[in-house]
């Protein structure tokens, strides 16, 4: 048997055009474009990816991008001075600063100084605490992808086993609030869990977000099992380009899995046009309109 591939770029285009028709609808209504700034602090494989797809995506919805890139030697005072500027701008709704950053800058001070209301990366502790008190937040738009994918296979969650490998704040911890929020049992694993495999083996829905190319086997997924595959690892190839692959290894899990994303075009996407919804989000709420239906 094959499992289902699960088309993440179909799904993430159908999300973007709700997007984009609801920025059509503040802009000509309200007068509202919403805007989102991007702060890239030197570089990193995967943070590159995602800023190819992001700025061309903002513009596609209709919205403003704002992007900052800055030298791996922009010094911590400079960037939190420009997160002061962001926070102070009327035109930005939205603020990310791409991860990981320089080891001279120390990302919690960073993510500290975003003003919640613009944290469309549901880093700061005000959105991740709300998150798990089950009140309205900013959730990281990757996790928001996970489960709009999950959910458009299953319906329900209710009472599935879900097994989340990877534990960081930004993809496994709000991974399994959300998921435990739809009522799945849930299991966060990491790399201190004992028989990682038996435990993966366990999952109805078993996301793995841990950055290690292919290190999820075909016989650590139990038959029929969900695949959601968030890693992004660029890998070389004999053409010296290089290609991305998850942290699941594709070729054995798709003969086990009832379905499975693929790394290109599953989860990346989806976190794309979520950063999108939570970007018109933020702009709503700041001009006191209700939380649209995206
Ligand atoms: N598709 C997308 O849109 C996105 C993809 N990504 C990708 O997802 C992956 C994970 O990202 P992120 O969560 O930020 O990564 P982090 O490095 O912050 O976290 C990785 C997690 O994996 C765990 N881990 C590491 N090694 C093992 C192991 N051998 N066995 C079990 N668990 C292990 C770590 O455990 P411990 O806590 O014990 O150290 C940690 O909790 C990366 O490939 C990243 O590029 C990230 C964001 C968006
Ligand atoms: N503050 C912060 N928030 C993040 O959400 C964040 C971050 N920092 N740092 C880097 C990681 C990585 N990440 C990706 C998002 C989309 C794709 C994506 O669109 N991937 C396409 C790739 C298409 C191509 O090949 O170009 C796909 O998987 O199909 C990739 C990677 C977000 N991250």
């Amino acid at each position: 048997m094959s499992a289902r591939t699960i088309d993440g770029k179909a799904a993430a285009e159908a999300v973007r055009a709700a997007v984009a028709a609801e920025v059509a609808r503040l802009s000509s209504a309200h007068g509202l474009v919403p805007g989102l700034a991007v702060v890239l602090v030197g570089d990193d494989p995967a943070s590159a990816v995602y800023v190819r797809g992001k700025g061309k995506a903002t513009i596609a919805a209709g919205m403003r991008s704002f992007e900052h890139r800055l030298p791996a030697e922009t010094t911590q005072d400079a960037l939190l001075a420009l997160i002061a500027r962001l926070n102070a701008d009327p035109a930005v709704h939205g603020i990310l600063v791409q991860l990981p950053v320089p080891k001279h800058i120390d990302p919690l001070a960073v993510i500290l100084a975003i003003d919640p209301a613009k944290d469309v990366d549901g880093l700061h502790p005000m959105n991740s605490g709300r998150l798990a008190s089950g009140l309205p937040a900013l959730v990281p738009c990757t996790p928001l992808g996970c489960l709009h994918l999950a959910k458009s296979l299953h319906g329900s969650l209710a009472g599935l086993d879900a097994v989340v490998v990877g534990r960081s704040n930004l993809v496994g911890k709000p991974v399994a609030q959300l998921l435990l929020a739809e009522n799945a049992t849930v299991t966060i694993a990491h790399s201190r869990t004992r028989d990682l495999r038996a435990v993966c083996r366990r999952a109805d829905l078993l996301v793995a977000a841990v950055g290690k190319p292919g290190m999820i086997r075909g016989d650590w997924i139990k038959p029929g099992a969900t695949v959601i595959d968030v890693g992004i690892n660029r890998v070389p190839t004999a053409d010296g380009k290089g290609r991305l692959v998850g942290d699941v290894a594709f070729d054995e899990a798709v003969a086990v899995a009832g379905a499975i994303t693929p790394v290109p075009g599953g989860v990346g996407p989806t976190t794309i046009a979520f950063l999108l919804v939570n970007t018109v989000r933020a702009a709503c709420a700041a001009a006191g309109l209700p939380t649209p239906k995206i």
